[in-house]
C-alpha cells in the first residue's frame, strides 16, 4: 500500500500539486486520471522519487520515504517496477536480454537463475518463443508485453505504469490493461497507472484518483464514476463522447 498525505510540489514558484492525499492499495489497479497538465506525471514522478515534494509524505507500506536513509531509499527503489510510456526497450537487445536487464544490472543472480526468471515472466505475459527476437521484429502490443515482463522481473511490490496504452489499437489496449490487472491481483502488487484512456477507466479502474489543476477533485471506482454527481468528474467524463454514451446507458439501467 502507498499512502500520500498532503503532497505539494512547485516548479519556479508555481504550485503544481496542491495538497494531494490518497491511498493506493495492494492488489488493486489504482488509476490517476485528469486533463493534460493536471499534475499526473508530477505525482507519478514524486512516487518514483524523481521529484521531492516540498510538503507532505509518501509512505510505502508504512515507510515514510523522506524519513529513510539513503540505503533504505535504495531498497524501496528495488521494490519498484516501471512500465514506461512507449515501452522504452533497448533496440539492440533481444527480448530475453531486455527482460533480464534489471536482474543483470541490480542483482548478483547467476545467469541460469536469470534465465529461469526471464522464462517465467515471458511465459506469464504469453510470449513463449519470442526470446531471441529484436524489438523491431515484434508488434507494438508484443513490445508492451516485453516491457511488462521487464517491469515485473524483479518481483516488485509496486508497479508504476505511465500511459500503458499509448500507441496501441483499442483491442490490444484492453488486453494490456487486463494483463496489468491480472498481474496486480496475482502478485498482490500496488499498481499505479497514469492514464488518459477512458476505456482503461471502465476496464480496470479499481480505485481512480481524479486530479484537476493539481487538486484531488474526486476519488472512487469504475462503478462509482458512472453514478457520481461530482461536477468536475462529470465534466471530464463528458469530454469523451463514448464514455458519455456509456454513462447515460448505465444510468438508464
Ligand atoms: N520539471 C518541471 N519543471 C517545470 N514545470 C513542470 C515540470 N514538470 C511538470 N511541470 C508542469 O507541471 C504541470 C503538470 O504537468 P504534468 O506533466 O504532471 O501533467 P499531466 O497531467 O501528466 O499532463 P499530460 O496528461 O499531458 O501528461 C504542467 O503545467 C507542466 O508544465
Amino acid at each position: 500500500m502507498i499512502e500520500i498525505k498532503n503532497i505539494e510540489k512547485s516548479f519556479g514558484g508555481v504550485k503544481i500539486l496542491k495538497g494531494v492525499s490518497s491511498v493506493f492499495e495492494a492488489g488493486k489497479t489504482n488509476l490517476i486520471i485528469g486533463q493534460s497538465g493536471s499534475g499526473k506525471t508530477v505525482l507519478l514522478k514524486s512516487l518514483l522519487g524523481i521529484h521531492t515534494p516540498e510538503v507532505g509524505t509518501i509512505s510505502f507500506d508504512g515507510r515514510i520515504y523522506s524519513d529513510l536513509s539513503a540505503d533504505e531509499k535504495r531498497e524501496i527503489r528495488t521494490e519498484i517496477g516501471m512500465l514506461f510510456q512507449g515501452s522504452a526497450l533497448f533496440d539492440s537487445m533481444t527480448v530475453a536480454e531486455n527482460v533480464g536487464f534489471p536482474l543483470k544490472m541490480f542483482t548478483n543472480d547467476s545467469n541460469s537463475k536469470i534465465q529461469d526468471r526471464v522464462d517465467f515472466v515471458l511465459k506469464r505475459v504469453n510470449l513463449v518463443g519470442a526470446h531471441k527476437k529484436l524489438p523491431s521484429e515484434i508488434s507494438g502490443g508484443m513490445q508492451k508485453r516485453v516491457a511488462i515482463a521487464r517491469a515485473i522481473v524483479n518481483n516488485p511490490k509496486y508497479l508504476f505504469c505511465d500511459e500503458p496504452n499509448s500507441g496501441l489499437d483499442p483491442n490490444t489496449a484492453i488486453l494490456i490493461d487486463n494483463l496489468i490487472k491480472e498481474i496486480t491481483e496475482e502478485y498482490n502488487i500496488t499498481t499505479v497507472v497514469n492514464t488518459h484512456d477512458m476505456n482503461s477507466v471502465m476496464e480496470i479502474g479499481d480505485n481512480i484518483l481524479f486530479l484537476k489543476n493539481g487538486v484531488k477533485a474526486w476519488q472512487g471506482n469504475k462503478e462509482e464514476i458512472f453514478l457520481t454527481e461530482n461536477e468536475a468528474i462529470v465534466e471530464f467524463v463528458y469530454s469523451s463522447n463514448l464514455f458519455k454514451k456509456v454513462r447515460e446507458a448505465y444510468l438508464k439501467g
